[in-house]
């Protein structure tokens, strides 16, 4: 799983909270392929991400890890459909569009959580994802995503 570099490694120049490798701030998640349609990122929370019970994660941070894990699963998935490399020629870049997501149960602060995206259904301007976070093996929300496909100088 880690021998592949991390999709958001490849993304060049991404200063975004979530995901960019150029944000020093950000929480800088990771995610990979596991198959076609597939993508897996782990995040541990630390305890300035809690919700007001400092025993559980907050659930703007759990829709940022959602979001940025399924955009960069579009982003790699466009350049997939064009047969090249992440971060290779002219730039790939998707928005979110839409994010809904669903708090099943509460997430530990203290235990990191695993997010595993699916591609449901992809067209030339947007992807559609679902994605499942889970914490110690309990699914604890899940979300419908749009990410929209966007020009190079977004
Ligand atoms: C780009 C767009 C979302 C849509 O542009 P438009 O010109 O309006 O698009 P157009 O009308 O041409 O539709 C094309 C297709 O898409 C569909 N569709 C469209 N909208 C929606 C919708 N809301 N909900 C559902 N579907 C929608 C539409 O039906 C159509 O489908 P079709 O092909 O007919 O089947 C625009 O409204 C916008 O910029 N919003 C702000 C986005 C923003 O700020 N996001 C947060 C920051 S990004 C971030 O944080 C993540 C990140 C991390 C790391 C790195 C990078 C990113």
């Amino acid at each position: 799983m880690t021998e592949q570099p991390a999709i958001q490694d490849l993304i060049p120049a991404n200063h975004c909270f979530g995901c960019g490798p150029d944000n020093d701030l950000g929480l800088q998640i990771k995610s990979y392929w596991t198959g076609q349609d597939k993508s897996l990122c782990t995040f541990a929370p630390q305890p300035h991400h809690s919700a007001g019970p400092v025993q559980y994660i907050n659930g703007g941070i759990i829709a940022t890890v959602i979001d940025c894990h399924t955009i960069c699963t579009a982003i790699a998935d466009g350049y997939r459909q064009a047969g090249r490399e992440v971060g290779t020629g002219d730039k790939i870049w998707y928005a979110t569009g839409r994010l809904d997501v669903s708090y099943r149960a509460p997430a530990a602060i203290d235990k990191p959580v695993t997010l595993e995206a699916t591609i449901v259904e992809r067209s030339e301007r947007k992807t559609l994802l679902h994605c499942e976070l889970s914490s110690e093996g309990r699914l604890c929300a899940t979300a419908d995503v749009v990410a929209v496909r966007v020009p190079d100088g977004w």
